[in-house]
């Protein structure tokens, strides 16, 4: 029987804004009915007392995918928050546990898209997917942009979160701030366009 893609959505977030983001791209791609969709989240390393400190809200109900585990997904779509500009420390550590899959090339030419989340309009997504790339190229992942795809990646009338490089959102310095409509609907729209490319690429598994 043929099995359609395992697309991965693999997520570290904090305050929520993040897994919001991914909410509207598991919408996006399962309305195309053309791979199936799982949620993850990466291990927390922050200790439990600093989270409380931060005062993080308890964590998406959602599994902890383990580095190993990433070889059974087809494609991937990260849900990074961005951290001075880059990937969270949690991110980071995921990555440097995947050391077998990178020497057994079990995640090479997989698919993989990016979402994002800053705290300010300026404060670095696309940064952040940029400096994601590295870590795609030496597992010879193929990187899916979102392009200006979505007519809300152009509409200037408010501040609007996400680029050419994947879905995002302005969660505000205090975290406030939450997903937009027009930012869930980018979202989405990755979700969408990015399981018709991993289906066009991908196919059905025999
Ligand atoms: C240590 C740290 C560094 C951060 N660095 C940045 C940054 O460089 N730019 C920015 O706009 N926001 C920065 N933020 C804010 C986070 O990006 C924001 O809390 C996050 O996008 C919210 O997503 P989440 O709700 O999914 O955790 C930082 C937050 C922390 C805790």
């Amino acid at each position: 029987m043929a099995v359609r893609p395992q697309v991965y959505i693999v997520l570290y977030s904090l305050y929520g804004h993040v897994f919001n983001l991914a909410q509207s791209i598991k919408k996006g791609a399962e309305k195309t009915g053309l791979v199936d969709i799982k949620l993850f989240q990466v291990r927390e390393t922050l200790p439990a007392d600093v989270l409380t400190k931060m005062h993080a809200p308890p964590k998406p109900e959602i599994p902890v995918l383990e580095p190993k585990d990433m070889a059974a997904g087809d494609a991937f779509l990260f849900g990074v928050p961005t951290r001075y500009g880059n990937m969270p420390a949690q991110w980071k550590h995921f990555w440097d546990a995947t050391g077998q899959l990178w020497v057994s090339g079990a995640l090479n030419n997989k698919m993989a898209g990016v979402f994002f989340s800053t705290g300010s309009q300026h404060g670095g997504q696309e940064t952040t997917a940029f400096t994601l790339l590295t870590t795609l190229a030496h597992h010879a992942m193929i990187y899916v942009p979102l392009g200006y795809t979505h007519p809300n990646l152009q509409d200037n009338s408010e501040v609007i979160g996400g680029s050419a490089w994947g879905a995002g959102t302005v969660a505000g310095g205090d975290g406030s701030r939450q997903v937009t409509p027009k930012e869930a609907a980018i979202a989405e729209h990755q979700g969408e366009s990015f399981a018709k490319t991993v289906r066009q690429f991908v196919g059905e598994k025999l």
